[in-house]
């Protein structure tokens, strides 16, 4: 039997904490195998985003192409497109694959406030790639912004998530790093509510979570783990990851969390 496979279309981030480079940490230390196409190239480190370069509409095309026509794979994690072409070409591609569990993450913005997409492409996202999803994982400013509500409680994540399916995906998560107290995160898929609760973990280095977050629900559903058991397994990855995300200690800004400690968790020798 060949190995599990996941692909993820994104952004890349030199800095190596978000972006296709997160996602592909994320995969192999879920035991999947990764595959990548990039959308766009950031110049990054964890002091910001210093410049963005958009890869060719003909270029992502083919690279979709070519790694699913020979490869394939089993799950579709979905990150940074930052024009209404990208997204165009990734929603028309994706049209044929859509027995693929696929989890959207709509960034927007990088943790800096450097904006990864135009408004043009945000309503593309919500009327051709959102109808495609499994799940899609926005974070709350994300969600405020596709919604237009003003979101600071879980009574307003719930308003927030039952719009969201309005726009077709199978089910939401609302990520609630940016929340107050706790962080957690809600499930909605228009029958049941979930909540994914962790403790809040002070801490400046929180670069690429939702990138990490997402892409660890693909990995699972790429085996395939039931949705929720998916999320389940993610919110335990992204607490570690942040739990130790200070040991790491790269860069001067706004640090990547840490891939090692789940490894660390499953009892796997790492060296820090
Ligand atoms: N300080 C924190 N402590 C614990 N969990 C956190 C913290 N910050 C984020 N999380 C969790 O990390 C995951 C990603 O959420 P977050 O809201 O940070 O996504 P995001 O803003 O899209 O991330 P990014 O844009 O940095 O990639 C969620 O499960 C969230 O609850
Ligand atoms: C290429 C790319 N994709 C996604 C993000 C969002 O991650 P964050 O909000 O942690 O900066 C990013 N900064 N860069």
């Amino acid at each position: 039997m060949s190995h599990y496979r996941a692909l993820t279309i994104a952004g890349s981030d030199s800095g190596g904490g978000a972006g296709i480079q997160a996602d592909l940490k994320t995969f192999t230390t879920l035991g999947v195998y990764g595959l990548s196409v990039i959308t766009s190239i950031t110049a990054q480190n964890t002091q910001g985003v210093f410049g963005i370069y958009d890869v060719p509409i003909e270029g992502v095309e083919k690279q979709i192409d070519v790694v699913l026509s020979d490869i394939g794979t089993d799950a579709i994690k979905i990150g940074m497109l930052s024009s209404s072409q990208i997204v165009q070409v990734v929603s028309e591609k994706l049209k044929k694959y859509n027995h693929i569990p696929i989890v959207v993450d709509p960034v927007m913005v990088a943790k800096g406030g450097s904006p990864l997409l135009t408004d043009e492409a945000k309503e593309e996202i919500k009327n051709s790639l959102f109808p495609l999803a499994t799940v899609i994982t926005p974070n709350i400013p994300e969600a405020e912004v596709l919604t237009g509500l003003r979101i600071q409680s879980i009574e307003d994540m719930k308003r927030a998530a039952e719009q969201l399916l309005l726009y077709g995906p199978q089910s939401v998560i609302i990520k609630g790093g940016h929340l107050e107290n706790e962080a957690v995160d809600l499930f909605y898929d228009g029958e049941a509510w979930s909540l994914f609760p962790a403790k809040r973990i002070q801490t400046k280095n929180t670069h690429g979570t939702g990138c990490t977050f997402s892409s660890a629900i693909a990995a699972e559903l790429a085996k395939g783990k039931e949705l929720k058991t998916a999320i389940e397994i993610a919110k335990n990855y992204i607490q570690a990851a942040i739990e130790e995300a200070d040991q790491l200690a790269i860069g001067s800004g706004h640090g990547p969390t840490n891939h090692f400690a789940y490894m660390r968790r499953k009892g796997l020798e790492v060296w820090n």
